[in-house]
């Protein structure tokens, strides 16, 4: 037998073209500045940890219909116009995901966390803690955009 279409694996080993899961988050600005955050709720990996609110793409949808759907779902508010603003990755035990990150200026609606997590306003350096280690990135560079130069995480809450 020809080895071309085969491969060797170790089992439990991960295959080369682990498949991407695509996620859209939503970065909601305040007017004055504060930056959403949700903390994951209970069942979900990395649950209790703080994110910025999004969810994985259905098929089918374009980001900005995810992340509509998504914040519909999980906080009850309708965003305006989003648009893509970074793409990053991160290499999770459980996925290898892959962040749509949009600005968020514009929403209409209450906040209501349909899902029994938690929401917090925050301004740099954050207060909350755990952040989801694949949110460090961007929240590097909203940093740095801000001129905000110390460490984004208070002290208490670097682990
Ligand atoms: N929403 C969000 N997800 C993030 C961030 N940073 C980060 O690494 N992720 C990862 C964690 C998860 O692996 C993935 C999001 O998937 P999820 O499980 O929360 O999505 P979902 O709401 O569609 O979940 P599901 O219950 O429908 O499966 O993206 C972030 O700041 N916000």
């Amino acid at each position: 037998m020809s080895p071309s279409n085969s491969r060797v694996t170790t089992p439990g080993a991960p295959v080369a073209e682990r498949a991407h899961t695509e996620v859209a988050v939503g970065i909601l600005i305040r007017e004055d500045g504060a930056l959403l955050l949700s903390s994951r709720p209970e069942g979900k990996p990395y649950a209790g940890y703080w994110e910025f609110p999004g969810g994985k793409l259905e098929a089918g949808e374009t980001v900005e219909q995810a992340l509509r759907r998504e914040l519909d779902e999980e906080l009850g508010v309708t965003i305006g116009p989003a648009e893509v603003w970074k793409v990053t990755e991160h290499d999770y035990p459980h996925a290898l995901v892959r962040l749509h990150w949009c600005k968020v200026y514009q929403w209409t609606g209450d906040f209501e966390m349909r899902e029994g997590q938690r929401m917090a306003w925050q301004q740099f350096p954050l207060t909350v803690t755990p952040v989801l280690p694949g949110a460090f990135p961007v929240l590097d560079w909203l940093a740095s955009e801000r001129g905000f130069e110390g460490a984004v995480l208070a002290q208490a809450s670097q682990g």
